[in-house]
């Protein structure tokens, strides 16, 4: 028997479109998967056919079983939204022991040290910042112990910095409480953050299903590439490819390879040339498009405070961990 969710050729439809369109999938015990996708690929829609809020064709199984027909409450999953949807009357405390059988102030405490709000029982949620809300939504979540939780991008109202933050709390409360769980999401950092298994979707369809390293290291294909942030591709047995093949030990073949931003580096000295077309900088490095004879304009990645001006002509050294090599 299979333990966990699986998923087997569901489809949901709205009217005469499929916005899920034969998703198989499964999520061991005490996983984590994100889906990841592309805004209207149908990962919401996913996810609530799971929770038992939409029609399914196909099957939704926990531990084996089928859970067609047990309505939403009776599937023992947790849900989590965007906006955690708080209960704005009750306090902190009152909030998270909302789904616990019996009032619990122990278990309320560790729920709340889980989630980095110890001694917050007493707060009124009006005075919280957006973080310190998901946090309790969070904690409230997990609080009744479902056997699967299913997050719909639940970070994704905060801002960059705080959202990078809470991603990697999200992933150790995830652990700590050993909680199965589906998490949504259209970031791809976020995605590699918080998920054991990172599950691509796009237009209703699962491309690839993999661990974030091998997901990066081995696209599927150059639609997941691209989504996953590869920004060029050239055949590998091209001459232009030929420093990028050295780099990571490829021989020449009829695949493509793919490069991310960053695949090359401008340095003193290189494997290759590039003309500048445009410099920025983000987090104090430099980020440089560069015109590469047979591949095209690419970011480049420079130390702090390079100053280049277009029609430069730069030296460019390569990052093996910013290539891929797709079997197409
Ligand atoms: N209730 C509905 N009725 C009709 N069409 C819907 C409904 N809900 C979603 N859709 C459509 O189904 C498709 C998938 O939507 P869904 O919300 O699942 O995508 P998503 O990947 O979660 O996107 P987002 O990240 O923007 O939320 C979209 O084309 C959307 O317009």
């Amino acid at each position: 028997m299979r333990s966990g969710l699986s998923l087997r050729d569901v489809v949901v439809r709205y009217g005469s479109v499929a916005a899920v369109d034969g998703v198989s999938l499964d999520v061991p015990t005490g996983s984590v998967v994100a889906l990841l996708g592309p805004s209207g690929c149908g990962k919401s829609s996913l996810l609530r056919a799971v929770a038992g809020l939409e029609p399914v064709e196909g099957t939704v199984a926990w531990d084996g079983i089928s859970v067609a027909g047990v309505p939403v409450h009776r599937r023992g999953f947790g849900l989590m939204f965007q906006d955690g949807q708080l209960f704005a009357h009750r306090s902190v405390g009152g909030n998270v022991s909302y789904g616990l059988p019996a009032r619990s102030a122990v278990r309320v405490a560790e729920l709340l040290e889980l989630v980095g709000l110890a001694g917050y029982e007493s707060r009124a949620v009006a005075t919280l910042s957006g973080g310190e809300r998901q946090r309790v939504a969070l904690a409230r979540a997990l609080a009744p112990a479902p056997r699967l939780l299913l997050l719909d991008e639940p970070l994704s109202a905060l801002d960059r910095a705080l959202r990078e933050r809470l991603a990697v709390d999200l992933r150790a409360a995830l652990v700590a409480t050993g909680t199965t769980a589906v998490f949504v999401t259209h970031d791809q950092d976020e995605a590699f953050a918080v998920a054991d298994r990172v599950a691509v979707m796009a237009s209703g369809k699962l491309l690839q299903v993999d661990a974030p390293a091998d997901l990066w290291s081995r696209p599927a294909s150059r639609e997941v590439a691209s989504f996953l942030g590869y920004e060029a591709f050239v055949p590998l047995d091209s001459p232009a490819a030929a420093p990028l093949r050295e780099a990571i030990g490829a021989r020449p073949s009829p695949a493509t390879l793919a490069l991310a931003e960053g695949a090359f580096v401008v340095g003193r000295s290189g494997v290759a040339k590039g003309t500048v077309r445009g410099v920025s900088s983000r987090r104090g490095r430099s980020e440089v498009r560069v015109d590469v004879d047979g591949i095209g304009v690419v970011t480049a990645l420079g130390p702090v405070g390079g100053r280049w001006a277009a029609g430069d002509v730069v030296e460019l050294a390569v990052d093996p961990d910013a290539l891929a090599v797709l079997d197409d």
